[in-house]
């Protein structure tokens, strides 16, 4: 049987949301590890004032794609963006173009979606649903068509403890969307993503179809190199702002499983079932829960730890306070340290800002993170099985080669050094900060620890004067405390004398 390269060499893939964070891995990966792949269409809309052109050209220099620009100075010539806005009638591509995807397109992977935990439904309706509905027409109507391959995600029936590798009946029926009474999901995403799987299940008499459901999808392990990350999302967020020591408490079970999987693992995953679904054209859409919890389980308590020595390790820049962040599944534990260690430095640091005549800006920046932070804490409360038989009977078709290039197998991952490699991600290539600052960073946190020491013996002495000035017992205990000390010291100066 043909390998995976083999399969896709002189094949048309599409491809929607290529643009993103998954999209762009999955892009660079083709290219990589494919090379003979004929073309690249790329569903691409305009935005934030560059033409569809311009993003992608932008998105062919950046880091990500410097391994394949050395394998190919050309790979460009082998991407072909399309003018798409997939929330318009007919995804808004032009007739030619319709004309030209539906005479040589071989392969589609959809990974376009909103992944905004609010997102007005209206609106994650009308992209995670309506636009996947309009994609299977257009797929429907391609002459080559081999496999079209769908990426939801492993929460889309998460109001369910044990989740198997089916199409579980939808929320509400995707013909009486938008008159649904309650979402029964903790977002629209999640929501959507659900309906968007029986939207995409029910084409499956008519096309070969396989569902990818990833879980939190986090930087690469691997590949192309370790620790790629570009954005908040997800947990990057979380590290980024406990590593900046602006978060110091969330809400999270430390016993839960913390299921991340990292991107090149999904990616990896995705053209294998691209392969398969094309070569065995499988009855039914067969759908991948694309999950580590069962296999190679680690937990939100050992995930804090090992972010936060990251972080002391290889400090980020201009950090806020030192990183010393805590997460405790009780609601009112936690509201009280958001109150001491979130709340009230915000106050002190704005009032200085006042003082000094800028603008404050503390308590806003912990508005938002509260807000962020509460989106999250359902999936980092409570943990969910998954069951992975068909990433293992995918990984059993495999050859030694294809299982060792495009690489699945999650039973390998050493968590430790993800998660520094991952720590080290957010601050290389998400905050743009050069490994050579390190020492200042250092620098910087010692002298965090001066301000805090000097702030808090102040503060003693400070409350202690009052307390004193008020209370004999306050002034018995004091000169107790201090003439222990002064026996103390003479002891150890006297035995130091000694010894000498
Ligand atoms: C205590 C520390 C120790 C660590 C251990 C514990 C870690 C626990 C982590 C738990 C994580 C659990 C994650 C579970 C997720 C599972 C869900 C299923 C997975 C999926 O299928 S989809 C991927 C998940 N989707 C998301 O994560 C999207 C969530 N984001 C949103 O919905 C919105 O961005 C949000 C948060 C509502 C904010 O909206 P808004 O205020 O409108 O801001 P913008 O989105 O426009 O962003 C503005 C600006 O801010 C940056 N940004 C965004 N999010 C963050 C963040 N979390 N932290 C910091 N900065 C953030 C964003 O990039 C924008 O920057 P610009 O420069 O572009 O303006
Ligand atoms: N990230 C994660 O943790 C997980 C993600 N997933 C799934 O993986 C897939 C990819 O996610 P991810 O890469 O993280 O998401 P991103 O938000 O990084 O990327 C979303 C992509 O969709 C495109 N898109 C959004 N709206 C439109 C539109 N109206 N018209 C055309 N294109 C549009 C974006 O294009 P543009 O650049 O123009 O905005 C972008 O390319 C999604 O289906 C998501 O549900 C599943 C599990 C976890």
């Amino acid at each position: 049987m043909a390998s995976i390269a083999d399969y896709y060499a002189g094949k048309n893939v599409l491809i929607t949301g290529a643009t993103g964070f998954m999209g762009k891995v999955l892009v660079e990966k083709l290219l990589r590890s494919c090379p003979e792949v004929r073309t690249l269409y790329l569903l691409v809309r305009p935005k934030a004032g560059q033409s569809m052109q311009e993003r992608v050209s932008d998105m062919m220099k950046c880091k990500l794609f410097d391994r394949v620009r050395e394998d190919n100075p050309d790979f460009h010539q082998k991407i072909v963006p399309i003018s798409s806005e997939l929330t318009q009638p007919a995804l808004a591509i032009s007739p030619e173009d319709v004309e030209r995807l539906t005479s040589c397109v071989n392969i589609i992977f959809h990974c376009a979606a909103t992944i905004r935990f609010d997102e007005p439904l209206k609106h994650a309706l009308q992209l995670n649903v309506i636009a996947t509905q309009q994609l299977l027409s257009l797929a429907q109507q391609m002459h080559h068509l081999q496999a079209f391959i769908h990426i939801s995600t492993a929460y889309a029936n998460c109001n369910r403890r044990h989740i198997d590798e089916i199409i579980y009946p939808p929320p509400v029926e995707p013909k009486n969307l938008l008159s649904a009474p309650e979402l029964r999901r903790p977002n629209t995403y999640t929501y959507t993503k659900a309906l968007a799987e029986c939207v995409v299940q029910r084409e499956s008499s008519k096309l070969s179809i396989g569902i990818i459901r990833p879980s939190i999808v986090g930087a690469s392990w691997q590949e192309p190199f370790p620790g790629w990350i570009d954005n908040f999302n997800g947990p990057s967020g979380v590290f980024i702002a406990a590593g900046k020591g602006i978060l110091r408490t969330m809400r999270a079970n430390n016993d839960a499983v913390a299921d991340l999987i990292p991107v090149d693992v999904v990616i990896n995953l995705t053209l294998a079932a691209g392969w398969y679904t094309a070569v065995h054209r499988p009855k039914a859409a067969l759908v991948y829960n694309c999950t580590t919890g069962g296999i190679n389980p680690f937990h939100w308590g050992e995930i804090e730890h090992h972010v936060m020595s990251s972080f002391k390790r290889n400090p980020l820049e201009q950090a806020f306070r030192r990183p010393n962040a805590n997460i405790t599944s009780n609601y009112l534990m936690n509201q009280y340290w958001v109150l001491v260690s979130h709340k009230f430095p915000a106050l002190i640091y704005d009032l200085y800002l006042r003082l000094s005549g800028q603008k404050p800006q503390m308590m806003r920046i912990f508005n938002r993170l509260h807000k962020a932070i509460g989106l999250l804490e359902y999936f980092s409360s409570q943990d969910w099985e998954w069951n992975s038989e068909n990433m293992n009977m995918l990984m059993s078709h495999l050859s030694p080669e294809d299982r060792k290039t495009f690489n699945f197998d999650v039973r390998q991952l050493n968590w430790p050094e993800y998660i520094e490699n991952y720590c080290i991600g957010t601050k290389k290539y998400v905050l743009n900060e050069d490994m050579s600052d390190i020492p200042a960073a250092r620098q910087h946190l010692r002298k965090l620890r001066n301000i805090r020491y000097t702030f808090n013996t102040l503060l003693l002495v400070f409350i202690w004067r009052v307390f004193i000035a008020r209370s004999q017992m306050a002034r018995n205990i004091w000169y107790f405390v201090v003439s222990l000390c002064f026996k103390f010291l003479s002891y150890f100066r006297a035995s130091s004398t000694l010894t000498n």
